[in-house]
């Protein structure tokens, strides 16, 4: 047995009405009882017309009855003919005329009492069951209508009555379980129920939910499907956050939570009534999508198993009013905080969130921003003694504001979850004007102004990853988009290396981006594209040629994907361009930036003064181990030994694995000509060897190394010793080549002159904070440089603490494994820090 809740916003048209209709007949004849709303906007423009009954004119009055009858005459014109549709005509002018003559009434009086008011807004329910229940007919499924008021037994309070079940289950089992065994669909008005006199009262705003829930819980339903018109119960109202998803199963906890932060979905009891059993007994309480009814929607469910993410979603309760009690005497005397909620509840004005620190200097209440006025009336009268005696400052409201709520079963003793929430909040520039946060509660609520309700539920939203599915998101890993600038060798083996990681690791690469254009997928690119981009890079196709690839230059590409708001996003430059424009511009807009290219940090010192204060400004890191020796730690030794506070006086090395061979091969007695051969055939040089015997290349790791000292000044201040005679720079590269032998006598006779001094030579970078000197050198071999062997790099820190024997870091240099991990080492880093 299933009850069917239909709700307004899905009874808006007669293609709607046919729609719920076709859903009901899908039952087949299975155990069936329909709930109903009003049609949409039916029970606002019923409201209007009770409120403004007594003053409105008669042509007013008739312009809102007048509407209301063409909004119910549409569907049931277009739905039924013949004596269905002259009984439903009659049916709707009785009920119009009935609120005309109330109307009528409340004038003479001067108002409509609240009685009449629930009279009134009831008939919206009662047509909308009248004309389903003969559309029913119509279609073939035997139906009947059944007033509420013979089921649902409620206690009187006009507006917002509470059904008492035990009175509701013997009457509602009563008059429908025969109906039901006649295979008969019940069609019963939501909302609406019987008051102690036989009244007919409402059940508040919404409250159609709760009629469906309380049927079901009386009769013992199987499934209470709530058919709405959105996809189920989101992350978020989509009309504030349009990435918002469907949480496709929610503990009941959870559920009303959201459902008391005014989340339009869900009536705030509506789940009272029901004992949530685990799945598979009990009732099941399904919220789905009416337009498309194949998909799941949300199953509400006793205890939320679907994943250990502490915040499920984000809600606001607008047109609130934050009122404070202020004074000593809330802690100096016995009972004025009790006194002060006591006269609210005397006062009808409910109260949501109470916020009292333990100073107790003052207790901060919210309450509906309408009765803002009345609440303050009856503080001030309540507590007139102490305010006049001065024991209290002061009683305010500050109307305006909202109530955000940050919903999950952990959201309230999860300190990350918290700490989380109040840090997006400060972060976007918003001050919670209050916060509550119980023992045991399922979330967190935050005060805000009203209007920045919005933004605040978006950046919670974001940063709680809302937008992706559950089991993406754990409370402890938040993911790091990574967008890869450069897809060569180095780029490709880092996509690798990061995909081999797998879902633990908090890295995704979400774009790949090269000269001709950019790859991007936001929920990242999986490890299998990467492996086909990377494979089509290999074989020389430029990127804009893969599939679902953009042609873009690099800054339209960055532009593109901060569009999508990346998670946390880093740009790896892993070029060898001059890209300190676009860097600049990442770094400004917070994006944390990696490089393994070092011609942006060996610009001009200007520019890199732009980039440290383009970073300082947006808040983007820069990080750049992999700029000298590839992954060896040698940035992360230097900031190690300044954070400990020693004083770096000199650091000295071998930064070039292509020169280290050279000359280890020099030391073992080869010609030059033929040991630079060798080291071309195994792709240890540069195109032109001359880029690497210029000593250019290690004069930018020498001037990246000297500026983390406090050097400043330029390549070109720079001491460069060029092992390529001043005669043969200008060659074209073969010309170069094939006059190599020419350097084997100068070799051989420099390298013996070293030996007869029982050394070594060696090509050397020295750097402080004042000087850099990049050049060859003869070595005792007792010299940790004169050690060195293979393309090893070597880098030695003499410090202040390490000043007899250096602090020395040895290894290979080179090679697009180790650089690629150098890389990986400053990612993880950031991840980890923005924790
Ligand atoms: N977390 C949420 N999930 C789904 N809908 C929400 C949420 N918060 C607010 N809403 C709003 O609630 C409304 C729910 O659906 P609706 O079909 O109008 O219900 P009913 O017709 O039963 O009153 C939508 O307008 C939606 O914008
Ligand atoms: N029609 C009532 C009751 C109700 O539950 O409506 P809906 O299912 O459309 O939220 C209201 O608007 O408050």
């Amino acid at each position: 047995m299933a009850v069917y809740k239909f709700g307004g916003a899905s009874l808006a048209t007669p293609d709607a009405v046919a729609h719920a209709v076709s859903l009901v007949a899908r039952r087949d004849g299975a155990p069936t009882v329909v709930v109903t709303s009003a049609l949409a906007g039916v029970t606002d423009a019923l409201l209007a017309v009770a409120h403004a009954a007594a003053t409105a004119t008669p042509a007013q009055l008739d312009a809102a009855l007048g509407r209301l009858r063409a909004t119910h005459a549409a569907v049931l014109d277009a739905l039924l003919d013949g004596d269905d549709a002259r009984t439903l005509h009659d049916a709707l002018d009785a009920s119009l005329a009935e609120v005309a003559a109330l109307a009528a009434a409340a004038r003479a009086i001067g108002e409509l009492a609240p009685r009449e008011v629930d009279r009134v807004v009831a008939r919206g329910e009662r047509l909308a069951a009248r004309i389903v229940a003969a559309a029913l007919g119509r279609a073939g499924v035997r139906a009947e209508y059944v007033d509420a008021t013979d089921l649902v037994v409620t206690d009187g309070a006009y507006g917002e009555a509470a059904p008492d079940l035990a009175a509701t289950a013997p009457a509602a089992r009563r008059v429908l379980r025969p109906l039901l065994r006649a295979r008969v669909v019940p069609v019963v008005p939501g909302f609406v129920g019987r008051g102690p006199r036989g009244e007919t009262v409402t059940l508040g705003r919404g409250g159609s939910d709760l009629s469906a829930t309380v049927l079901a819980a009386a009769l013992g339903a199987r499934r209470v499907v709530l058919w709405k018109d959105v996809p189920g119960l989101l992350t978020a109202d989509p009309r504030a956050v349009p990435n918002a998803r469907v949480v496709p199963r929610l503990g009941a906890r959870e559920a009303a939570a959201l459902a008391h932060y005014g989340a339009k979905v869900l009536h705030p009891r509506a789940l009272a009534p029901l004992a949530l059993a685990p799945a598979g007994k009990g009732t099941r309480v399904l919220v789905r999508p009416f337009a498309r009814p194949d998909e799941r929607g949300t199953e509400i469910v006793a205890r939320r198993v679907e994943s250990r993410a502490p915040v499920v979603a984000v809600a606001a309760t607008m047109d609130q009013a934050i009122v404070r009690v202020v004074g000593r005497g809330l802690h100096a005397l016995p009972g004025v905080a009790a006194r002060a909620l006591a006269a609210l509840h005397a006062a009808g004005v409910p109260v949501s969130l109470v916020s009292q620190a333990a100073s107790a200097y003052d207790v901060s209440v919210t309450v509906d921003g309408a009765r803002a006025a009345h609440a303050l009336d009856a503080l001030r009268r309540a507590l007139a003694p102490e305010l006049a005696s001065g024991e209290l400052e002061s009683v305010d409201a500050r109307v305006g504001v909202a109530t955000v709520g940050v919903v999950g079963a952990c959201a309230a003793d999860d300190a990350r979850a918290a700490a989380r929430a109040l840090t997006t909040l400060a972060d976007a520039g918003i001050a919670p004007l209050a916060t509550a946060q119980g023992a045991a509660g399922a979330s967190l609520s935050l005060v805000v102004d009203a209007t920045r309700a919005v933004e605040a539920q978006r950046a919670l939203h974001e940063a709680f990853r809302l937008h992706e599915p559950a089991a993406a998101r754990t409370a402890r890993v938040a993911r790091t988009d990574v967008v890869l600038l450069g897809a060569g060798a180095i780029g490709r083996e880092l996509a690798a290396q990061i995909a081999a990681a797998g879902a633990r690791s908090p890295l995704r690469v979400c774009a790949l981006v090269d000269r001709s254009g950019f790859v991007f997928d936001a929920g990242g690119l999986s490890r299998r594209r990467i492996a086909e981009l990377c494979g089509a890079k290999v074989a020389g196709r430029p990127l804009a040629l893969a599939p679902g690839a953009r042609a873009a230059t690099a800054a339209e590409a960055l532009d593109a994907i901060a569009a999508h708001r990346p998670s946390r996003p880093v740009l790896v430059d892993v070029t060898a361009a001059d890209t300190g424009a676009l860097l600049e511009r990442a770094l400004g807009t917070g994006w944390d930036v990696v490089l393994a290219n070092k011609v942006p940090l060996a610009a001009p010192q200007e520019a890199v003064d732009r980039l440290h204060a383009a970073g300082r400004a947006g808040g983007g890191r820069l990080l750049h181990e992999a700029t000298v020796g590839a992954g060896l730690p040698v940035i992360d030794t230097l900031r190690k030994l300044l954070e400990a506070g020693d004083r770096v006086q000199r650091i000295e090395g071998c930064p070039s694995g292509t020169l280290g061979f050279l000359f280890g091969e020099l030391g073992r007695g080869l010609a030059f000509s033929a040991a630079l051969r060798d080291a071309m055939a195994r792709g240890y040089t540069e195109p032109d060897p001359r880029d690497d015997l210029s000593g250019q290349d290690v004069a930018r790791k020498a001037l990246i190394l000297a500026r983390l000292l406090g050097f400043r000044g330029d390549l070109s201040d720079v001491a460069v010793e060029s092992l390529v005679p001043e005669a043969m720079r200008a060659l074209p590269r073969d010309a170069f080549l094939a006059r190599l032998a020419e350097l084997d006598a100068p070799w051989e006779a420099r390298v013996r002159a070293a030996r007869a001094q029982g050394r070594v030579l060696r090509y050397r970078v020295r750097v402080t904070r004042r000087r850099i000197a990049v050049g060859l050198v003869a070595v005792a071999p007792s010299d940790p440089l004169g050690a060195l062997s293979g393309t090893d790099n070597q880098f030695a820190f003499t410090t202040a603490r390490y000043r007899a024997q250096p602090l020395v870091v040895t290894g290979p240099g080179a090679g697009a494994a180790v650089t690629a991990s150098g890389v990986y080492g400053d990612l993880l880093r950031l991840a980890a820090e923005r924790r």
